[in-house]
């Protein structure tokens, strides 16, 4: 039987390149520059697959001058917002992502935002390693602290979740909104609220973890900044849709937040260049799902739902 020929757009972890060469007539962009609308179409007319990742756009027009030859898009990611899934389906191609093999590695880095925003990371590291550090009172650097605090996330799914249980440690009382109720298996005790404004009210501590939607565009706007306790503290390992950012900016230079850990933006690469004059926002270039083990297994999950789809079963990851 002839392999299938697979472009896979980006670097992807030694262990995921090696085993889709064993099984797949596979070309891979060792450039490793995100992929244009150009090579996705082109891409279409001359591979059975793609393995994207989040920096590669199927837009509907982009979709719409696919040649027929592709037959499955297998992402190497959890957030399929870069993709038009209906666009996708209406033209047979199949698409599938890499849902629960990174939900540790997310939680893990939101955990590290909100400890670091909380206590001062990117100030402290900064004066200790610029020499600046000169004197110590029991005033400096006075953080908010985590241990006991009220915990709100915005979208229980698998990493909200996996995030909740990060914060149990802590002892956090958590508390969620989700567009439906979580059976108590899945809450594990975190109480239920049935609107964003009532979860808002109480958290000392936000994190966000649904995905980027229409719906959920600018999900943190002015109004809802507001609502937030005074002292609140935001995390963001999401997407960059779901804050309006001008918002966030001024609910922290108002002081009514205290601080913001961010590993997403809404222009990626690059970030906010507003945001960089300000130590109360400690922020990462997108790297929630950036651990070896999690690239692995990231890539090998996207094999598998082409070695399902190819041997004429439904992938596990079908959207
Ligand atoms: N920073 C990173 O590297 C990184 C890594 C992994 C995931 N993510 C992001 O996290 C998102 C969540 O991943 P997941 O695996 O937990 O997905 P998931 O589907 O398991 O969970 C998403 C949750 O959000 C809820 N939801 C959807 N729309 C909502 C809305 N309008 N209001 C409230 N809740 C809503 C869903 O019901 C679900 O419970 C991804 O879509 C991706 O954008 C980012
Ligand atoms: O959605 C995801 O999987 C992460 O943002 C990495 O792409």
């Amino acid at each position: 039987m002839t392999r299938k020929r697979l472009w896979i757009t980006r670097r992807l972890s030694d262990a995921t390149l090696k085993r889709a060469a064993r099984d797949y007539d596979v070309v891979i962009n060792h450039q490793d520059t995100p992929g244009t609308a150009e090579e996705l179409i082109a891409a279409s007319a001359e591979f059975d697959a793609i393995i994207p990742c989040h920096s590669e756009h199927f837009c509907a027009d982009v979709v719409a001058r696919f040649s027929d030859r592709l037959r499955i898009v297998a992402n190497h990611s959890v957030g399929v917002d870069h993709c038009d899934l209906p666009a996708l389906k209406e033209r047979g191609i199949a698409i599938t992502n890499t849902p629960d093999v990174l939900s540790d590695a997310t939680a893990e880095l939101a955990m590290l935002l909100m400890l670091g925003a909380a206590r001062h990371a990117v100030a402290g590291d900064r004066i200790v390693r610029t020499g600046a550090w000169d004197s110590w009172s029991p005033a400096f650097m006075v953080g908010k602290q985590v241990t006991g605090a009220r915990l709100g996330i915005i979208g229980m799914g698998r990493v909200g979740r996996a995030f909740a249980a990060k914060a149990r440690g802590f002892d956090m009382d958590i508390h969620y909104y989700n567009r439906t109720e979580l059976a108590p298996d899945l809450a594990q005790g975190a109480t239920y609220h049935g609107s964003v404004e009532s979860l808002l009210s109480i958290a000392d501590f936000l994190s966000l973890h649904c995905p980027a939607t229409a719906e959920t565009t600018n999900l943190m706007n002015q109004e809802r900044f507001a609502l937030l306790p005074q002292g609140a503290v935001i995390v963001n390992t999401a997407r960059g849709a779901l804050v309006d950012e001008t918002a966030l900016l001024d609910a922290l230079t108002q002081d009514h937040l205290a601080a913001a850990g961010l590993d997403c933006f809404q222009v990626e690469p690059g970030g906010n260049p507003a945001f960089a004059t300000h130590d109360n926002i400690f922020m990462l270039p997108h790297i929630g799902s950036a651990t070896r083990q999690t690239r692995d297994a990231m890539g090998f999950r996207a094999l598998d739902n082409l070695d399902a789809f190819f041997a004429g079963k439904t992938p596990g990851d079908l959207l």
